[in-house]
């Protein structure tokens, strides 16, 4: 389904991601890890086509993306939930869902059945929200535009624990519907691990190791050596 092939890329003139493969089947969930700044959210950039590519192919069902604009990716099949989440802060929950809406099986009311906090939100402003429904109103606004593959950045970042719990249980509920394919960068390990059925590891613009999460469970050295210190994992 997706095939990212020899990517190398960055931002300007600087180059952070070198020569990245990736594939994905249609409903896998990868998660990448890595230590701050190795490249993990320009590799979602590059894939969406928001940072600088210099080389390397990305494939859609056998489409080739990477000469497209962001909103050429967006039509083929790929949504982005942005680590800044991006939310129209004058727009109600519901506007902000029906301005990226797309024919397909995520309408706006599945989204809310998968995030009841929405509904009962619907008719606030983006900026209004908390955190937490701010993410969710992120990742709702990708999924009702009928994605193939979800690139989903950090969406545990800056929640509270308890909002990273509920955001969890809605999490688990979507990587395993295996509606869509998930490539998913998260700081937590424990929920990267959780929600993948394959985890990669970046360090310094490259892909590591790859292995599944129950691998990486078995495997506190390799994860504190590769992750740093917020790796333990039970
Ligand atoms: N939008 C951007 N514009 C310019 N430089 C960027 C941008 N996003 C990231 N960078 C730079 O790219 C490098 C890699 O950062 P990146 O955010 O890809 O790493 P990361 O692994 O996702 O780290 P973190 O977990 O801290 O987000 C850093 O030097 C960062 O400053």
């Amino acid at each position: 389904m997706l095939e990212v092939e020899h990517l190398t890329g960055g931002w300007g003139p600087t180059t952070i991601v070198e020569d990245l493969s990736l594939r994905l089947a249609a409903g896998e969930v990868v998660s990448i890890i890595g230590r701050n700044g190795v490249g993990k959210t320009t590799t979602l950039e590059l894939i969406s086509g928001r940072a600088r590519r210099v080389s390397g192919t990305i494939r859609l069902d056998g489409k080739p993306l990477e000469a497209l604009p962001v909103f050429e990716r967006c039509r083929a099949g790929l949504g982005l939930v942005p680590q800044s989440r991006e939310i129209f802060p004058n727009l109600t929950v519901t506007e902000n869902l029906s301005a990226a809406a797309r024919r397909g099986d995520w309408t706006m009311d599945r989204v809310m059945d998968l995030f009841p906090s929405l509904r009962r939100r619907a008719r606030n402003l983006g900026r209004q929200l908390s955190g937490g429904e701010l993410q969710m109103l992120a990742i709702g606004r990708a999924l009702v535009g009928n994605p193939k593959v979800l690139l989903m950045d950090e969406p545990t970042e800056g929640l509270a624990p308890i909002i990273v719990e509920q955001l969890m249980d809605s999490l688990k509920m979507l990587a395993s519907s295996k509606s869509l394919a998930i490539v998913l960068v998260e700081q937590i390990v424990e929920v990267a691990l959780e929600l993948a059925d394959r985890c990669v590891i970046m360090d310094r613009g490259q892909i590591v190791h790859t292995a599944s999460p129950d691998e990486l469970r078995g495997n506190q050295a390799l994860l504190s050596d590769l992750m740093g210190l917020h790796a333990n994992v039970s």
